[in-house]
């Protein structure tokens, strides 16, 4: 053991919270482990104020699941440090996965109140894996989105991830890295995530190498003479009137030598500097060169940048990336939706909140993208429906909002294309991933798909989720039996 955390069997399998464990064992003893139940992952609000999200971490979910065993030492941890019977951690060590799960396409645009994970099976085995589902797709999901707004505002210009730095540990940089690329984004500085998934990646220069020669002019120098493809960090010392001019030389002197690909600024009033460096390097004969811009960018400084014209062509972006600076949480939670009660009937379960937009819908569900086929084949909305409807034997639709029911419309000539696909049938894999350019193209045709006004960062129109009437009045007659209920008990108790 050469750190104190390499196990060399180490697992995925405690990657949850102790209360999931310390339910499984309430199961285990009172009998009801095996009981069938469901629950759906989904979040409540689009983050950054956006009108949709992109689904991101169905890949690193299905390779947890893929592994997910508790090993020696995992079980070894348990029996050490809490008092669960011998037999209980027998059980655990002998666990193979039963579970049904369905989750949308991985890059799919999705929205509040969808179902992202729907997980059925044996109750104790659906709650061990509650805490990584939700901790992948938290994470990825928001990165996704924050990338899809960042690559909506730089249109085709290309798009570089330069976040590890800065990212929330190891894990959060390569994850981040990649559903950055789903969404859009072309290349990422870190190698291990080019290894690891194929993106393609770039590399620049840093402050430091400036600084180690003290001298833009040798600094540059010395890169060109140890690489082809060359851009030049100008602006350590004075970008006008060091930088540039250094680079301009640089690349005089070499000329064929290297491939002056251009210059990345980095400080500064960028739309100012950006186009005095343009100005110096046509002026030098070097109109192709490139002008890279990094220094806190997200969507909202580079559609500043882009209104005063600045003449920057290549962006990178990190921080507010890769932290999902503006929104740190996405919020999804994993609710239980359906569960088998003691003479093996499914019964349905909600959770009521004062708050009516966090009362839960009960049972298993299904989404369908509805498209209209008289409009280009647009999104016209979502319509969750439970799992054994099919809308496709349907002539028309009429669509409701589940909340202000008097907003509605009728839709005719339509396609309904269900959401969720099994990617899990009782514990075996069903699904085949999709290389990830396939991801990444999918998340663009998505994208496409929706009305520019569902789509714009700013104050963006309300995409329709709606219930279809069974649904909504499932939802209605629980709410109403569990407010019956809690009337009849409390009047018992008064009485
Ligand atoms: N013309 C511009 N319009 C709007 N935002 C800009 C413009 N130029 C730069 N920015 C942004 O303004 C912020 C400036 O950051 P900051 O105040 O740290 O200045 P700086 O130039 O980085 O300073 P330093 O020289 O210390 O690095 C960055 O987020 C940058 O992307
Ligand atoms: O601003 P971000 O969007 O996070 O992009 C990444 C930042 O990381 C680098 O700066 P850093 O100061 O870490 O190193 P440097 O010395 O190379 O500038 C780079 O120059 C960017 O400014
Ligand atoms: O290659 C670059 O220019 C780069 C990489 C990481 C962070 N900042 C810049």
């Amino acid at each position: 053991m050469d750190t104190m955390f390499h196990y060399p069997d180490d697992s995925l399998a405690l990657h949850t919270d102790l209360y999931e464990i310390n339910m499984m064992l309430t199961y285990w003893e009172k009998g009801i482990d095996q009981r069938q139940a469901i629950f759906e992952l989904y979040y409540r609000k689009n983050p950054f104020g956006s009108g949709y999200a992109v689904f991101a971490g169905l890949e690193r979910s299905v390779d947890y699941i893929n592994g997910l065993h508790f090993s020696d030492s995992d079980i070894a941890y348990l029996r050490r440090t809490e008092n669960y019977p011998e037999a209980f951690l027998t059980y655990l060590h002998n666990m193979t996965l039963q579970l049904t799960i369905r989750a949308p396409r991985e890059g799919e645009v999705v929205f509040a109140d969808e179902p992202l994970f729907q997980v059925e099976g044996p109750l104790a085995q659906c709650q061990l894996v509650e805490t990584a589902l939700l901790n992948i797709v938290n994470y990825q999901t928001l990165v996704a989105t924050k990338a899809s707004r960042i690559k909506s505002a730089v249109g085709d210009d290309p798009l570089l991830e330069f976040g590890s730095r800065r990212a929330q540990e190891l894990d959060a940089a390569v994850w981040g890295a990649r559903a950055a690329y789903i969404a859009g984004f072309d290349a990422t500085s870190n190698v291990r995530a080019g290894k690891l998934f194929d993106i393609p990646i770039s590399g620049t220069h840093a402050h430091s190498l400036v600084q180690t020669y003290r001298n833009d002019y040798q600094a540059f120098k010395a890169y060109a003479e140890t690489h082809h493809d060359c851009v030049f960090l100008v602006d350590t010392y004075d970008t006008l009137r060091s930088g540039v001019p250094s680079a301009i030389r640089v690349a005089k002197e070499m000329g064929d030598r290297i491939n002056f690909l251009g210059v990345r600024i980095d400080s500064g009033d960028m739309a100012y500097i950006s186009k005095r460096v343009r100005q110096q390097l046509d002026e030098a004969g070097f109109p192709e060169a490139k002008i890279y811009a990094s220094n806190d960018l997200d969507e909202y400084t580079i559609l500043n940048l882009k209104m005063q014209d600045a003449k920057i062509d290549v962006w990178g972006v990190g921080t507010k990336l890769i932290t999902a600076y503006d929104q740190p949480a996405l919020g999804a939670v994993y609710k239980l939706v359906s569960i088998q009660d003691a003479a093996g009937v499914m019964q349905d379960t909600i959770k009521l909140s004062s708050n009516a937009e966090k009362v839960s819908t009960p049972g298993k569900k299904q989404v369908w993208r509805i498209t209209n086929d008289d409009k280009d084949a647009k999104s016209e909305g979502d319509y969750i429906t439970l799992f054994q409807e099919d809308p496709r034997q349907l002539d028309q639709l009429y669509m409701f909002h589940p909340q202000y029911t008097y907003i509605n419309k009728t839709v005719k000539n339509f396609t309904a294309r269900p959401l969720l696909h099994e990617i899990y049938h009782a514990g075996t894999q069903v699904y085949t991933l999709p290389p990830l350019n396939e991801v990444r193209r999918y998340a663009a045709d998505a994208l496409a798909a929706l009305w520019p006004e569902y789509r714009r960062h700013l104050n963006p129109q309300q995409y329709p989720v709606d219930l279809s009437q069974r649904l909504w009045d499932h939802k209605m007659n629980y709410i109403h039996a569990v407010r019956d209920a809690v009337k009849n008990m409390a009047k018992q108790e008064d009485d």
